[in-house]
């Protein structure tokens, strides 16, 4: 087995700072139902960091409001997640070319876990192998709770959740036809974040991170609706802009 040369922890908080992706994972358009995936092109480790979901970090009111907004194919960007006692959302709805907005959902069997990391007071999502990882093998994790209409649609033996998918709910999609492009961003997201309080400051150190398990992550979704346009960018991975890799994190 390889041995590490940076904890996994130390490797998130390289990635996260560089605002980069880590060497060894790539895109790959997997076919028009399930879209883009990510592959690994090195082994993984148990416990290595894979990637960060990244995006734009907002409030749930902020969150509310781009979900008036949003085209059903946006808003399955949007991950909510608890922090510090409040809900948050990583906003991963403009393609930026990083891989961590591009995770396929299992609910079992799945080769990474997902993780709030506490940096500097700040949450981030960040993926971790769940188990030793080959070469050549996708990415995917469990999104949390939600109905999406594709789970049902979803080869039944990767899942072992019955999901109510095919039932009606009418508020579901409150304005669906508002825009169908993506709206500016009203509010930027990083001077509603809390003042950090004492031990908030600690978690700058690698060692003081507050780690939580997504179980408990709600991914608000949009599922009861067929989203024909769901993949409006099948073919952007042949236009994709090359993801901004950090080789100084992997050594
Ligand atoms: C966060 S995006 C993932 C990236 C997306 N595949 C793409 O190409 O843009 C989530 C969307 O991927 C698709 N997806 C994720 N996991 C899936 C699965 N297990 N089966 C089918 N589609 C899946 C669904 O359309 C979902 O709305």
């Amino acid at each position: 087995m390889r041995r590490r040369l940076i904890p996994p922890r130390e490797d998130a908080v390289c990635h996260v700072s560089a605002g980069r992706d880590k060497l060894g994972l790539d895109i790959h358009y997997i076919n028009a139902f399930k879209g883009r995936g990510i592959f690994t092109t090195v082994p993984f480790q148990k416990g290595d960091f894979l990637l960060e979901y990244r995006g734009k970090l907002i409030t749930k009111e902020e969150c509310e409001r781009r979900h008036r907004v949003y085209h059903d194919s946006l808003k399955v960007f949007m991950f909510e997640f608890k922090f510090d006692g409040k809900l948050w959302c990583v906003d991963a709805s403009q393609e930026d070319g990083s891989l961590g907005r591009l995770g396929l959902m299992w609910l079992s069997l799945t080769s990474a876990k997902m993780k709030i990391l506490n940096i500097n007071g700040k949450p981030h999502l960040c993926l971790f192998a769940s188990r030793d990882i080959s070469p050549g093998e996708e990415i995917d994790y469990n999104y949390g709770d939600s109905d999406w209409l594709w789970r049902c649609k979803t080869e039944t033996s990767q899942i072992q959740k019955t999901v109510s998918c095919l039932k009606p709910q009418p508020n579901s999609f409150p304005n669906n036809d508002l825009d169908l492009k993506h709206p500016e961003p009203e509010r930027d997201l990083d001077e509603e974040m809390p003042q950090q309080d004492s031990e908030a400051m600690h978690s700058s150190s690698v060692q003081d991170f507050e780690e939580t398990e997504t179980s408990q992550i709600q991914k608000t979704v949009s599922c009861l609706k067929p989203q024909p346009n769901s993949f409006p960018n099948n073919d952007l991975d042949l236009k994709h802009p090359e993801p901004e890799r950090s080789p100084g994190c992997d050594v």
